[in-house]
């Protein structure tokens, strides 16, 4: 059985998580890390990682960037690999995710979905047709209102993806509002809306001159997050220290 520390346990992909592995006889959560308490679970919740005496195999994070210090401090001192899943790191946590990978294994993804995966994967093959015949490119994604950080870390993920193809040159626009000039031809434009309870939809647009393309990908359910974190942890528990994400988990 995998032992799993659940960080954000008592938040939506952390209660999603917990329903989810009662069905699964690999992985069990044998404890919580959450600043909230007001929700009870069948396993113990600490408030912080330093709070945490639990022996672990892996930890799950569906927190908040606010949590990645003490993650990492944990993980490195005591060996035990992490799957990153919370959104909104400034560049300079992104750094210390990378130094503390020549450590510990760490597993990073702003989205866990195969959809998502496969969609970095299309959008590089896409990129390198269109960019260079002059198509412009646009990335919308729509969230919940209680969603805290925009945009959202898939949206980044897609541009940076599509952006990789094009050897970096294209530079992200996030709010047109006091722009006075016309759209760059080498910008990404990158547009959040915020409502009700969309679970997540990402749509990434290439206009050309009368034609336009578009891939789309709609989350209908957390679940489809809450599988593949589940799939990541059991790939990683165990693993020598280094960088992974779902292209090594999910095989296309
Ligand atoms: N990679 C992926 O596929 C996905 C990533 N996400 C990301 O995961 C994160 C969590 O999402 P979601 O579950 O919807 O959010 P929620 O706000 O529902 O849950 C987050 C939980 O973490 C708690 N928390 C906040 N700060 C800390 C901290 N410093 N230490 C410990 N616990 C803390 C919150 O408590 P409190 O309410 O007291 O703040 C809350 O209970 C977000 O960053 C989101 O963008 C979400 C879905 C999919
Ligand atoms: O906060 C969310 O809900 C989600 N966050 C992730 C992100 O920021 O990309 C993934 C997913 O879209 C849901």
């Amino acid at each position: 059985m995998i032992r799993v520390l659940m960080s954000g346990c008592n938040g939506k992909m952390g209660q999603m998580i917990t329903g989810l592995v009662k069905e699964d006889e690999q992985v069990e959560i044998v404890a919580g890390i959450d600043t909230y308490t007001g929700i009870s679970n069948t396993y113990p919740v600490f408030k912080s990682f330093a709070d945490c005496d639990v022996e672990v195999d892996v930890v799950i994070d569906f927190s908040n960037a606010a949590a990645l210090e003490g993650l990492l401090a944990y993980c490195i001192s005591k060996q035990v690999p992490a799957v990153i899943c919370s959104t909104g790191y400034s560049e300079e946590q992104l750094q210390k995710i990378k130094e503390a990978s020549e450590k510990v294994a760490i597993l990073k993804s702003a989205n866990m979905s195969m959809g998502i995966n496969l969609l970095l994967k299309l959008l590089k093959d896409a990129a390198k047709v269109l960019a260079p015949a002059g198509y412009d490119i646009e990335l919308v994604e729509k969230h919940h209102n209680q969603k805290l950080d925009a945009p959202s870390g898939t949206a980044l993920a897609l541009a940076d993806s599509i952006n990789d193809a094009l050897n970096n040159e294209y530079n992200y626009v996030y709010d047109r509002s006091q722009v006075r000039q016309k759209r760059d031809s080498k910008e990404i434009g990158i547009s959040a809306v915020r409502a009700g309870t969309i679970v997540g939809e990402h749509e990434v647009i290439f206009a050309g001159t009368d034609e336009v393309i578009e891939f789309k990908h709609t989350a209908y359910s957390r679940s489809v997050f809450g599988k593949g974190a589940v799939e990541a942890a059991k790939y990683l528990a165990g693993k020598p220290a280094g960088m992974y994400d779902m292209s090594d988990v999910i095989a296309f």
